[in-house]
């Protein structure tokens, strides 16, 4: 996925350094019984293997830090001894925490200095572009303090009174326009001292690390995401990625 000639955010040592944290702590129930999903197969390689790499194929990337099932950091650090880097990108492993806001902190608590944009991209979201990854860092560059990849919605979405029991009606509320709406993915980029603040200050349950930035008044922007960065979350997911990752494979046959 590499390509030299494309313009990217440069690496050069003036320039804001970024690092990428990997939360890979969950155990994938959505995908059925197994391996963590991180540490599961997608072409014969695991899919964190691949997370890593989209992150290092970032000429701005220099560090990877990998937040590992809390039994599983040995194993995560012979997986990435095992599986080459870029000369240019380092990599540490920390264990995980019990909720992916829980193991984005310690991972970002395992953050040396230098680094003062951070990435933080989904081990289950294995083949997003580097074009995306450049895009977050670059409108972080560009002194945006949060930075989401984000696609407009193919479904209509209603707003529910969700059900006692799962499977039963759900009465219908609202119908936002769509319009208006947006599927966010990873990674997200951050000036690094904002999303410090914003793990040590919000308390509440959220789904992105995003969402922490907008509960202290400031402004997310979203740039244009990439059907490829898909979250793979349930079986079919695992199936579309593997015929993504097996047209690539004949594309760069070509
Ligand atoms: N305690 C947790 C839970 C999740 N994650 C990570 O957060 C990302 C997004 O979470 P999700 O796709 O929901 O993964 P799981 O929690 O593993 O999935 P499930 O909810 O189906 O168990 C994944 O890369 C996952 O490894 C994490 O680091 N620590
Ligand atoms: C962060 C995320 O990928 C953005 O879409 C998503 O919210 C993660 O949700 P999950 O339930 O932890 O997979």
């Amino acid at each position: 996925m590499s390509d030299d000639s494309r313009p990217t955010p440069s690496a050069a040592p003036s320039a804001a350094r970024t690092a990428a944290v990997i939360p890979a702590a969950g155990r994938g129930v959505r995908l059925g019984p197994g391996a963590p999903k991180a540490l599961r197969a997608l072409g014969g390689t695991p899919m964190l293997i691949h997370a890593v790499r989209a992150m290092a194929a970032s000429r701005a990337v220099s560090l990877v830090v990998v937040v590992a099932p809390p039994e599983g950091a040995a194993e995560v650090r012979s997986l990435l001894d095992a599986h080459a880097l870029p000369e240019r990108t380092d990599f540490l492993v920390v264990p995980g925490g019990r909720s992916r806001q829980e193991s984005v902190k310690l991972g970002l608590d395992a953050l040396p200095p230098g680094h003062d944009i951070v990435l933080v991209h989904d081990a289950a979201r294995p083949l997003v572009p580097v074009d995306t990854v450049d895009a977050v860092i670059e409108a972080v560059r560009d002194g945006a303090p949060a930075v989401v990849p984000a696609l407009p919605l193919a479904d209509t979405v209603k707003q529910v009174e969700p059900a006692g029991t799962p499977g039963e009606p759900e009465p219908v509320v609202a119908t936002p326009e769509r319009a208006l709406l947006r599927a966010v993915q990873t990674p997200q980029g951050f000036d690094r001292t904002t999303l410090v603040r914003a793990h040590e200050t919000v308390t509440g349950e959220v789904t992105d690390d995003a969402g922490m930035v907008e509960q202290l008044g400031l402004t997310v922007v979203a740039v244009p995401g990439h059907e490829e960065a898909f979250k793979v979350t349930r079986p079919l997911d695992l199936v579309l990625a593997e015929a993504v990752l097996a047209r690539r494979r004949l594309n760069d046959g070509f």
